[in-house]
């Protein structure tokens, strides 16, 4: 973490306190409500730079026997921390994520998620995360199972700009087939 971080501004386009957050894209697996293999994870803002994210830990997600697999873990931080820099109002990718698997966490439970913005310096976003299980098997909501550090970079439109023609999957264009 730079010594440097700047504190920026919460974007007045921000939901307040306690209001739900939109999806970002409604094709994100994540979030998305037009995903149907996605995460469908809902988010809260809160009172600062700061979300909470929920996750149903479905069968779906297995890992190890019983558990969540990491990956899927690790996608649920990178969907909440990502939209903990929501609260900048402006688009950000991820650029490096880590994650710390503390205890297991089973098929059943319902997994929260608080993420936030650390600081920033120019396009860089440093944001960190923890997650608890807050209902079903082992819920205990003091104890925290996992941690996060990611770093995202802000972007503009023309970063989906190549690529926007793929988001059904189906290439259109440049190569006209959706054989490649
Ligand atoms: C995703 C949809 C967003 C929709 C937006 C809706 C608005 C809502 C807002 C928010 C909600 C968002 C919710 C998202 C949740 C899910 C997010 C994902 O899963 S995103 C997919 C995975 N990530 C990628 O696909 C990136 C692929 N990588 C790239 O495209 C580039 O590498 C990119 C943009 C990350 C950086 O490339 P450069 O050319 O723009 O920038 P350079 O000049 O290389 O770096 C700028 C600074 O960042 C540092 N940097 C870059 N990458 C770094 C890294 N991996 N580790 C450390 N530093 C890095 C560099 O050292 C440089 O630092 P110095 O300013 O000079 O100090």
């Amino acid at each position: 973490m730079p010594d440097d971080l700047a504190a920026p501004e919460r974007a007045p386009s921000f939901p307040a306190p306690g209001g739900q957050l939109p999806q970002h894209w409604s094709k994100c697996f994540g979030c998305g409500d037009d995903q149907p293999a996605g995460m469908t994870m809902t988010f809260v803002a809160g009172e600062g730079l700061d979300v909470t994210g929920r996750l149903e830990v479905a069968k779906k997600y297995q890992g190890g026997p019983g558990v969540i697999h990491g990956g899927i873990l690790t996608t649920a931080f990178d969907e909440a921390q990502g939209m903990a820099c929501m609260s900048l109002g402006t688009a950000v990718v991820t650029g490096h994520l880590e994650v710390d698997f503390a205890r297991p966490i089973p098929l059943g439970s319902v997994l929260e998620i608080h993420a936030r913005i650390d600081g920033t310096v120019r396009r860089k976003v440093y944001t960190s995360a923890e997650a608890r299980i807050v209902s079903g098997p082992t819920a205990d909501p003091d104890a925290v199972v996992a941690t996060s550090r990611a770093l995202f970079l802000t972007v503009g439109a023309e970063h989906f700009e190549k690529v926007k023609n793929f988001v059904d999957g189906t290439p259109s264009s440049p190569f006209e087939t959706s054989s490649v």
